[in-house]
């Protein structure tokens, strides 16, 4: 049995992939009317056109779902530790897939290290990389980077969650896998908000690049490995994210740089992120330009004029 924690749009996708592919699965969301709805119409709006098979028992029942083998908690990162915190049973031995993207604010920590405090004597993982959610609920071909440290749970974990179309590659590098998804987030927003500005093409190319530098030099900071940030988890998951309107931190990054609202009940993951971001840069002492110029504009510190003024008036150095 494969538990979901987490029924927006993400976690709904995931359940519906697993339990086409003839997984059982149960699907946990926190409001109980929103849940008996779903069970009543099999629909969500979260991906408007998708029916949810029978094989997901949806509930709003948290201890009832904690108890499956493998968890995948598709929470917002911001509200992970929380949920995992109204766990009350201690998951000992369950494998605990995060499959959100992000760092915590409060502690500047990644998911894999949330759990483990949450839940010490549990098996932490990572599922992240390039998929939109409304693509993996249609069954269109996607692959992903599941991370593991544990080599042998990380090769269970592959082959229960990879379907016909939704193909893993395993990792033990769980912290580049994590970094890498973080910060396509936020170089998202700064894409977004450099082609809402007008700035245009070429300039959204060297945000992607120079926005790569970053994310690989906090990466290797860390203790990850370079090649897992030109995989799946870094690379494919910034092209994809940093170049398409269906992303949600591209288009909030877009309003951004036209100076206009958003509406604040839509994820994105990226803005918190960017406050840890240059929280975490500052304390080890990383130059990270581009997550700090996203992290001011996010917070109203700076207009995308002041933003790009910055970008460009730093020293000239060597690439
Ligand atoms: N939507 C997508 O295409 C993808 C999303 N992700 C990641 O999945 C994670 C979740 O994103 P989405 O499902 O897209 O967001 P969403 O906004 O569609 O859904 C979030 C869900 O979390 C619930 N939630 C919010 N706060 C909660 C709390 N305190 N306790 C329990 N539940 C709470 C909401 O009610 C909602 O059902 C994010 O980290 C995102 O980066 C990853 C890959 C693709
Ligand atoms: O993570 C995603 C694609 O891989 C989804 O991106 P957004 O959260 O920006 O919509």
């Amino acid at each position: 049995m494969i538990g979901v924690l987490g029924a927006g749009a993400f976690g709904t996708a995931l359940a519906v992939a697993l339990a086409r592919d003839g997984r059982q699965v149960m699907l946990w969301g926190r409001n109980e009317g929103t849940m008996a709805e779903m069970a009543r119409t099999r629909e969500t709006a979260r991906l408007p056109g998708v029916t949810l098979p029978e094989g997901i028992e949806i509930t709003a029942d948290l201890a009832h779902a904690a108890g499956a083998e493998t968890l995948l908690l598709a929470v917002p990162m911001q509200t992970l530790s929380t949920v995992l915190g109204s766990v009350s049973a201690p998951l000992d031995g369950q494998k605990l897939v995060a499959c959100c993207k992000g760092i915590d604010l409060a502690t500047g920590e990644g998911p894999s290290h949330v759990i483990a405090h949450a839940k010490p004597g549990a098996l932490p993982a990572i599922l992240t990389g390039p998929s939109f959610a409304a693509d993996i609920a249609r069954g269109l071909p996607t692959a992903l980077t599941l991370a593991c440290e544990d080599a042998e749970a990380g090769l269970v974990l592959q082959h229960v969650l990879s379907t016909k179309t939704l193909r893993l590659y395993r990792s033990t590098d769980v912290t580049g896998a994590e970094v890498g998804g973080a910060l396509k987030n936020v170089m998202a927003i700064a894409c977004g908000a450099c082609i809402g500005a007008g700035f245009g093409d070429s300039a959204r190319a060297a945000l992607m690049t120079r926005g790569f530098a970053e994310m690989t030099r906090l990466a290797v900071h860390l203790g990850a490995k370079p090649e897992t940030v030109t995989g799946l988890s870094g690379l494919g998951d910034l092209a994809l994210t940093c170049t398409s309107e269906l992303s949600r931190n591209y288009r909030y990054g877009q309003a951004l740089g036209r100076a206009e609202g958003f509406d604040p009940s839509v994820t994105v993951e990226g803005a918190a992120t960017a406050r840890a971001v240059a929280a975490l840069a500052e304390r080890e002492g990383i130059p990270m330009p581009v997550s700090g110029v996203v992290a001011a504009l996010t917070e109203g510190k700076v207009t995308i004029s002041e933003a790009l003024d910055e970008l460009l008036s730093r020293p000239l150095k060597e690439e």
